[in-house]
């Protein structure tokens, strides 16, 4: 018998009861927090939707986390499937439907704890892949649970390269079927969520073969287990991949497929279709049937990964007003580690950047709800753009996701490495992010093959079509720039232009020094291919810098829409100084590199740094505008924007 583990439960007198310090810290707040609270949910009505959602959630003995921790994964499964239909019988019962708030926010409460999380990336799959005939008949099979469905695309031997996928989907004229095939032990499906044990159907991405040619990944639609006893059916072969760092509660599984056929209807056809006699009709592009990965992409952002270093973030600085360590000066009471500035530099730039990315993903969401329809209607002159900017944000995002949620537990200390505290699940869950929907390493690639390509363009002659229609998120390549940052004194660090506009001097550098340093190695004699190759650490370096001056431009372009809530505008301003000049001092080198900072103005930067961080810490208002503002940057803005 192990020691008896005290369970810590939910009925714990301090578990309900608010702590003091936190009542006291809450005292001290210098906004209005429920209007920040509806601004944040786009909306009192969405702020009241999610709130009566966690309500019913959180009142229901059914979706206890008490026991969790303790629980065999087998349980844990167990337990996640269980929550996973209760919720559904709430949502049936409340008329929630498959893509109503209510759904979105129970999703979000339980991040982590409701099996089946694949049936959501099926239904987007099957809505940007599919005909409306084919989403007619899948997808009431799908919300009504009829059916379990999981997206099977990564194999044994590539989840990246997707035109090594070796999965083959032969077409027979003769019975108009296809036959879905596992060549060789690599093309095993491997990794799929709910597919070790739950799923009944898979959207399968295969190598289509037909009228003797290879066509590209294509998806199908395959049963894989018997709706009456749930048994694998003929040719399938499905198993659970064992266990995981985490995402203890999903069944991970593979599947092979040995001759399986489907019927001709159940490949997805908005973008290709294959006739009766087995001609190939092309209705997209080739990367078409991507756009499957761009939509969860974009999807997770706000469904999955942000809110991980979110409720990291609220942890560990609701546990820093109330730990108590040490002393400030001799004799003085214990200090509540927050008040050290070093605990303050760990935590508050990961609120800042959880405030930053919220905004960042709301404005991503915006563009692909705008070029979304289009795209589904076949005008692919957005997906570019979208899917680089899908790519890069999505890459970003996750790695600080997962760096600030590890620096939120490592500021716990010794209880930050216990389970019971929350932080460890969130780590191990939000890290899984760095690696599906894809590699965050090949997606900043892909993001770096798109400014190369704007960059070229954007050097076309001054005023030309060519120029004119550079994409809106790389407009700043032929914006005018300053070989020097103006700014002199703190303050002046504090005003977003300023940082704004040093942001996008280094991401231009980066990007002019990537595709020198390409055309440098061709005219070498490099091929195309190799020069790539021997040029990806600078373009990564140039991708993660625009990556951040994007996700600075719209920190504070969502200030400016706060313009009539100024106690909130100048709460987040705060914050949104915080982010960049955080990004500033983590990078100084690409600053100073060319001289655009001096070392001085490095050290005036930190200066503004460490000087927020006891003012967010204690929520005096910034004002917005500041005496050396006006006297010393204003005129020099006003010659900036005369440029432009
Ligand atoms: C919301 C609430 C949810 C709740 C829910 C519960 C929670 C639950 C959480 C867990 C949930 C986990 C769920 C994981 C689910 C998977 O992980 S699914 C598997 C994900 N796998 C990937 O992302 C694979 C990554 N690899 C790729 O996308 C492609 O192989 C690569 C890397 C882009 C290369 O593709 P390629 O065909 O070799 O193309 P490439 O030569 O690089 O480029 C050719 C052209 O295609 C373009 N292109 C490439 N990709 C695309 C694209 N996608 N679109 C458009 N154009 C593209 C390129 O830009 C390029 O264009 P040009 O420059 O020529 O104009
Ligand atoms: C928790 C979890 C859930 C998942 N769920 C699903 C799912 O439901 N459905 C599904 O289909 N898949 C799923 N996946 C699989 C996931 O999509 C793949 O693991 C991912 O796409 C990465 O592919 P890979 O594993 O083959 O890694 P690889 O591509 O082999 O990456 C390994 C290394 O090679 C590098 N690399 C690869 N290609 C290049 C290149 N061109 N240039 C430079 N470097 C390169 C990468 O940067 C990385 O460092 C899941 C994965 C995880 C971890």
């Amino acid at each position: 018998m192990g020691s008896p583990v005290h369970r810590v439960s939910m009925g714990d007198p301090w578990s309900r009861r608010v702590h003091p310090d936190i009542g006291s810290e809450r005292s001290t707040r210098s906004f209005d927090v429920e209007r920040l609270t509806n601004i944040l949910d786009g909306g009192a009505q969405n702020t009241a939707v999610r709130r009566k959602v966690e309500s019913i959630i959180h009142s229901d003995p059914v979706f206890s986390l008490k026991d969790n921790y303790f629980m065999s994964q087998n349980e844990r499964y167990e337990a996640s499937v269980q929550k996973k239909f209760h919720i559904q019988m709430i949502a049936q019962r409340l008329g929630w439907l498959e893509d109503s708030r209510e759904l979105y926010y129970a999703a979000r409460i339980f991040s982590g704890d409701l099996a089946l999380g694949l049936q959501h990336i099926f239904l987007k799959a099957l809505r940007s892949l599919g005909s409306e005939e084919q989403i007619a008949k899948w997808a009431p099979l799908c919300n009504t649970f009829q059916i379990i469905a999981t997206y099977a695309q990564t194999e044994l031997g590539h989840g990246t390269y997707l035109q090594g996928l070796e999965t083959e989907a032969t077409y027979d004229a003769d019975t108009q079927e296809f036959v879905l095939h596992s060549p060789k032990i690599t093309a095993i499906k491997w990794w799929p969520g709910d597919l070790g044990r739950s799923a009944t159907h898979a959207l399968v991405q295969a190598q289509l073969i037909c009228s003797g040619a290879r066509r590209g990944m294509h998806a199908f639609i395959v049963p894989i287990r018997s709706l009456q006893d749930h048994t694998p059916l003929p040719g399938i072969t499905v198993g659970d991949i064992g266990p995981k760092m985490g995402f203890e509660q999903t069944d991970n599984g593979f599947l092979r497929l040995d001759h399986v056929r489907v019927p001709r209807e159940n490949m997805l056809s908005r973008f290709a279709q294959v006739l009766p006699d087995g001609t190939y009709i092309k209705l997209g592009t080739a990367q078409s049937n991507y756009l499957s990965m761009v939509v969860t992409r974009v999807e997770l952002l706000l469904g999955e990964i942000i809110p991980l270093l979110q409720k990291a973030c609220v942890i560990a600085i609701r546990y820093s007003v109330i730990r108590r360590q040490s002393q400030l000066r001799p004799g003085d009471p214990e200090a509540k580690i927050l008040d050290y500035q070093t605990q303050q530099q760990k935590l508050l730039p990961q609120l800042a950047m959880a405030y930053a990315f919220h905004f960042l993903a709301t404005n991503l969401l915006e563009f692909f709800h705008h070029s979304y329809n289009a795209i589904l209607n076949r005008d692919f002159s957005l997906l570019p753009e979208l899917h680089a900017l899908s790519s890069g944000v999505k890459a970003m995002v996750s790695d600080f996701c997962t760096q600030g949620a590890e620096l939120c537990r490592r500021a716990c200390g010794g209880h930050g490495y216990s389970k019971l505290s929350g932080l460890p699940s969130l780590v191990t869950r939000v890290t899984a992010s760095c690696t599906y929907e894809g590699e965050n390493t090949v997606l900043y690639l892909q993001m770096a093959r798109f400014l190369v390509k704007s960059y070229l363009q954007s050097q076309a002659s001054p005023g030309s079509t060519s120029q004119r229609s550079l994409p809106q998120s790389v407009a700043y390549l032929t914006a005018p720039d300053l070989a020097r940052c103006p700014a002199r004194r703190a303050a002046d660090f504090l005003h977003p232009e300023v940082y704004t506009r040093a942001w996008a001097h280094v991401a231009v550098r980066l990007i002019k020094d990537s595709v020198h340093h390409l055309q440098t190695l061709q005219q070498s004699g490099a091929d195309q291919h190799e020069a790539w190759n021997q040029t990806t650490v600078i373009h990564l370096q140039a991708a993660k810098a625009h990556c951040y001056y994007v996700s600075v431009k719209s920190f504070t372009e969502a200030l400016e829409r706060l313009e009539n809530e100024p106690s909130i505008q100048q709460a987040l301003k705060r914050l949104c100084d915080l982010y960049a000049l955080h990004g500033i001092l983590s990078n100084a080198g690409d600053f100073l590199h060319d001289d655009f900072l001096s070392g001085a103005q490095v050290d005036v930067v930190r200066t503004a740094y460490l000087d927020l961080l006891p003012l967010i810490r204690s929520k005096t208002l910034l004002n917005w505008g500041n005496p050396a503002y006006e006297k010393y940057i204003r005129p020099l803005l006003q010659s900036w924007r005369a440029k432009l």
